[in-house]
C-alpha cells in the first residue's frame, strides 16, 4: 500500500514544466476540483492543460464529472496569480493506493505552490445545513473526522518521504485561519447570503457505500457536520509540506438520519387489520444527483475562490 522507496520527483517536474511557458512554472496556489467542479479551471487566463496520461506517476481518474487532467494558469486581476489546478482527484475506493492519491499534492508542492484550496462534494449531517438547491450549500472545512485515520489507514503511514517532513504530523491547526478568514471575507464583497457560506467539521469515510442512516448518526452524534469520500489525504500531504489549506464543501444532498425506523411490525399488523399505514418514501442519494448540484453551484464556488484568490496577500 504505501511506497517503501524514496520517492523521485524529477521526471514528474520535468515531464509537467515541458508544457508549460516560463510565467506558469511556479505557481502560487493549487485548486484540487472536487465531484462535477473542475468548472473551477474555466476563468483561468494563458491555459495550459496537462493530461495525467502524459505526467509519470500519476494514475487515472475514473469516476464520473472528474477530469484526467492539470490546468495551468493566471487567476485574479491585473497580471494574475500562477495557479495548478487539478482537474479530478484519485479516490482509495477507485483502487488507487494512499501514495497515489497525495501524490498529485506532493508535485504542487514541490512546484511551488504556498496555499491549497481543496473543493469537494459532500453530503449533509447537520440540519441547519441545507443542500445546495436551497440557501445554504458551502461549508468552509474548520476540522476533520477521519475514521480511516483512526482505524490504521491512515495516508501518511509508512516510511518519511524526507528526513524534512515531520514524522509526527500535528493537526491541531490543519485549517488555516487565515484563508478561512478570507472565505468569509470574500463571500461579504460578492454580497452572498450570510447562509450560503457555513463553517463546519468534515468526516472522511472510504467509500464507496453511501452512509447507512446509523453510519449517518454515528457520525452525526461524534460532531461532524458534512461527510465524503476525499479530501483528507490531501490535506495531510499539503499540511506535511507545510502548505496552508482552505477546504470547501459543496453540500449536494442530505444523508438520511431517522431517529426512528419504521416497524414493520406495526405495518403488517395493520395491513391484516384491514387499516394500512400510509408507507413514507424513503429518500435516496446518488452520485448523478451529487454531479447535478454541482452544476448547478459551480459558478458561486468558482466566484468564491476567484475572489479569495484576489484578497490572497501578494508575494
Ligand atoms: O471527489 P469528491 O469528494 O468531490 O466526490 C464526492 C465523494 C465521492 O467521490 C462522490 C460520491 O458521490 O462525490
Ligand atoms: N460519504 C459520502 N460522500 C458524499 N459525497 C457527496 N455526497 C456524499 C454523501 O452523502 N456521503
Amino acid at each position: 500500500m504505501h511506497d517503501e522507496q524514496p520517492i523521485d520527483f524529477a521526471p514528474t517536474l520535468e515531464a509537467i514544466t515541458s508544457f508549460l511557458p516560463l510565467n506558469l512554472q511556479r505557481p502560487n496556489l493549487g485548486i484540487i476540483c472536487g465531484s462535477g467542479l473542475s468548472g473551477l479551471a474555466e476563468d483561468f487566463r494563458q491555459v495550459v492543460i496537462v493530461p495525467y496520461e502524459m505526467i509519470p506517476g500519476f494514475g487515472h481518474s475514473s469516476v464520473p464529472g472528474h477530469k484526467s487532467a492539470l490546468a495551468f494558469g493566471l487567476l485574479g486581476p491585473g497580471e494574475g496569480v500562477p495557479v495548478v489546478a487539478m482537474l479530478g482527484r484519485f479516490h482509495p475506493y477507485e483502487g488507487h493506493s494512499m501514495s497515489t492519491v497525495i501524490f498529485p499534492v506532493r508535485v504542487m508542492a514541490k512546484l511551488g505552490i504556498k496555499d491549497l484550496i481543496i473543493t469537494n462534494a459532500a453530503g449533509s449531517l447537520n440540519p441547519n445545513i441545507p443542500v445546495g438547491t436551497r440557501k445554504s450549500f458551502l461549508v468552509v472545512i474548520q476540522d476533520h473526522i477521519a475514521l480511516p485515520n483512526l482505524t490504521g489507514m491512515n495516508p501518511l503511514l509508512g516510511p518519511q518521504i524526507s528526513s524534512d517532513v515531520p514524522r509526527f504530523l500535528p493537526l491541531s491547526n490543519a485549517y488555516s485561519p487565515s484563508l478561512r478568514r478570507l472565505a468569509f471575507l470574500a463571500a461579504h464583497q460578492l454580497s452572498l447570503d450570510r447562509s450560503a457560506l457555513a463553517e463546519g467539521t468534515y468526516a472522511w469515510v472510504s467509500g464507496p457505500t453511501y452512509e447507512t442512516p446509523a453510519e449517518g448518526r454515528l457520525l452525526r452524534n461524534a460532531g461532524a457536520d458534512v461527510v465524503g469520500m476525499s479530501t483528507i489525504p490531501e490535506v495531510l500531504a499539503a499540511r506535511e509540506a507545510g502548505l496552508k489549506v482552505m477546504v470547501l464543501s459543496l453540500v449536494t444532498n442530505f444523508v438520511v438520519i431517522p431517529n426512528e425506523y419504521r416497524s414493520l411490525r406495526e405495518e403488517v399488523e395493520a395491513e391484516l387489520s384491514g387499516k394500512p399505514i400510509e408507507i413514507p418514501v424513503v429518500q435516496t442519494v446518488s452520485h448523478e444527483e451529487v454531479l447535478l448540484i454541482g452544476k448547478e453551484k459551480a459558478t458561486v464556488m468558482m466566484k468564491l475562490v476567484e475572489k479569495v484568490v484576489e484578497l490572497l496577500p501578494v508575494g
